[in-house]
């Protein structure tokens, strides 16, 4: 494996750059000079790096939604309905499945169908298809920064589309597009993929550019314990940084006990920074992200708006930088764009009301904060073991051996012997562990915590349990109760 994690040299980066432009007709339009140029006169309320490192030092939780559709014209109407209705503090454009798997043939018959049918026909925007040319009329058509959502194990060209137009966030990493997103693309070629778009985001960086990279926090969505999140939130943050990444967005998925969730974003941001620091990168500004609720939730939108207000409170709460939005019509799809704004509008509304309010430090909130900062560094103990000092082997690695084990991960590069639970009062635990290489202490930590529930519940402490939790929000409850 000739995978390090070192910075790629002008040479590595400029070679590999030839084939990446050439896999769509749309990479001839990005001229690297021409694109610093344009980047260089974009207005600081425009940037996302400067927006988020404003609202850490202000101790505000921006709110950001999720959206895309397929026509330039109608995703700019979306986005400036989000903003002025809505209330958006910054703007996604959420990019097409098909782009997300490079399939852009595809794209274009889903834009061409769309122009004809006069609805969208991709579940996203197609940044590729529509190019720098298409990604700059909506970027200069908005008002607030940019950023590239997605699930794109192979973002290069992506990338380099989105940046030359403007848009100075991408979110995404080597695992988080990776392990959630693909059934067989190895993690080497995802690190390496990711590798170049954070050298791209260096280079940038290195002309005067600020640009911030998101990880993506929740990964699966489905009971991902903290640590396990964390983990893979700290590796892609160290491995951005080597690249010359200088703007880090770390990021989690709610899971619904609030003193684990604030504990969670408390403990990510303490430990991104602390590893960031030990490993010599002092320059980078760390924010978070709270993602609200990414499991099933209830169709009646009434029920939503309560998911969708808890998740918010918790992130002020919690004191996270921004907050990703749901709407009340995630259990039944792409949502409208009236539908989406509300969404933004609750959760404004509980962010404003909680404004400068914090979760008070208590022993429950420690005990947990130290149990997550814990598990996260006998994983990456280990990685750092395994990989001979180097992060990205020792993250190879990991995964062939378990050492970080993402639960529900459709890789088959994920070994799946990790399986979590909830314990009696909703923090999510590890029921197996698998090859996950935790002390002792910590293992007896988390059986205790899920005999505490087996006992109330009168039941064995098994994957049943899992099972009801999976099932328990879009019921109505956070805990998998037996019926
Ligand atoms: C990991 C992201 C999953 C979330 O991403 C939302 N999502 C996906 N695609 C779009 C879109 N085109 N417009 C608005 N939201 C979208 C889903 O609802 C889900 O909550």
């Amino acid at each position: 494996m000739n995978l390090k994690n070192k910075k790629l040299t002008d040479e590595q980066f400029f070679s590999l750059r030839e084939e990446v432009l050439s896999q769509w007709p749309t990479g001839k339009e990005v001229d690297l000079q021409e694109a610093v140029d344009y980047l260089k006169q974009v207005p600081e309320e425009k940037n996302f790096a400067i927006k988020l490192e404003k609202a850490k030092k202000e101790g505000v939780t921006l709110a950001q939604p999720r959206a895309g559709v397929a026509l330039i014209d109608e995703h700019i109407e979306l986005l400036n309905y989000l903003d002025k209705e809505g209330g958006a503090d910054l703007l996604p454009s959420t990019i097409d499945s098909y782009t997300r798997q490079n399939r852009y043939n595809e794209c274009q018959v889903g834009i061409d169908e769309s122009i004809k049918a006069g609805r969208s026909l991709l579940n996203g925007f197609p940044g590729v298809n529509h190019g720098v040319k298409g990604c700059r009329k909506v970027f200069e058509s908005v008002n607030l920064p940019l950023q590239a959502r997605h699930g794109t194990p192979d973002s290069r060209l992506l990338a380099e589309i989105i940046h030359a137009s403007g848009w100075t966030s991408n979110e995404g990493g080597g695992i988080s597009y990776n392990i959630p997103y693909a059934k067989a693309v190895s993690v080497e070629k995802t690190l390496r993929d990711w590798q170049y778009c954070d050298r791209l985001v260096g280079f940038y960086e290195e002309q005067g550019i600020k640009i911030n990279r998101e990880p993506f926090g929740p990964l699966t969505g489905t009971l991902v314990p903290p640590s396990t999140s964390n983990v893979v939130a700290i590796i892609e943050a160290l491995l951005a940084a080597e690249q010359g990444v200088k703007s880090i967005t770390v990021g989690y998925g709610q899971c619904g006990n609030l003193i684990q969730d604030v504990a969670a974003i408390r403990a990510l941001e303490e430990q991104t920074e602390q590893y960031l620091k030990k490993y010599g990168y002092n320059d980078v500004v760390v924010t978070t992200v709270f993602h609200q609720w990414m499991g099933g939730f209830p169709e009646d939108e009434s029920k939503a708006f309560g998911v969708i207000s808890l998740g918010a409170s918790t992130a002020a709460l919690a004191g996270a930088t921004k907050v990703i939005v749901k709407t009340p019509h995630e259990a039944i799809g792409i949502p409208t764009k009236e539908a989406n704004a509300s969404g933004i509008k609750a959760t404004k509304m509980a962010i404003n009301l909680l404004e400068g309010q914090r979760l008070a430090m208590s022993k429950e909130l420690e005990l947990e904060i130290n149990v997550i900062k814990a598990e996260t560094k006998c994983m990456l103990d280990k990685i750092f073991e395994i990989g001979g000092g180097d992060l990205a082997i020792g993250t190879v690695k990991a995964f062939e051996q378990g050492v970080v084990d993402i639960p529900f991960g459709p890789s088959k590069y994920n070994l799946g012997k990790m399986m979590p639970a909830r314990d009696n009062n909703g923090a999510v635990r590890y029921l197996m562990t698998g090859n996950i290489p935790f002390s002792k202490e910590l293992l007896d930590f988390n059986r205790e915590r899920l005999e505490e529930r087996g006992k109330y519940e009168g039941r064995e402490v098994d994957f049943q349990m899992t099972v009801d939790d999976i099932f328990a929000v879009g019921k109505g409850k956070l805990i998998g109760r037996p019926e």
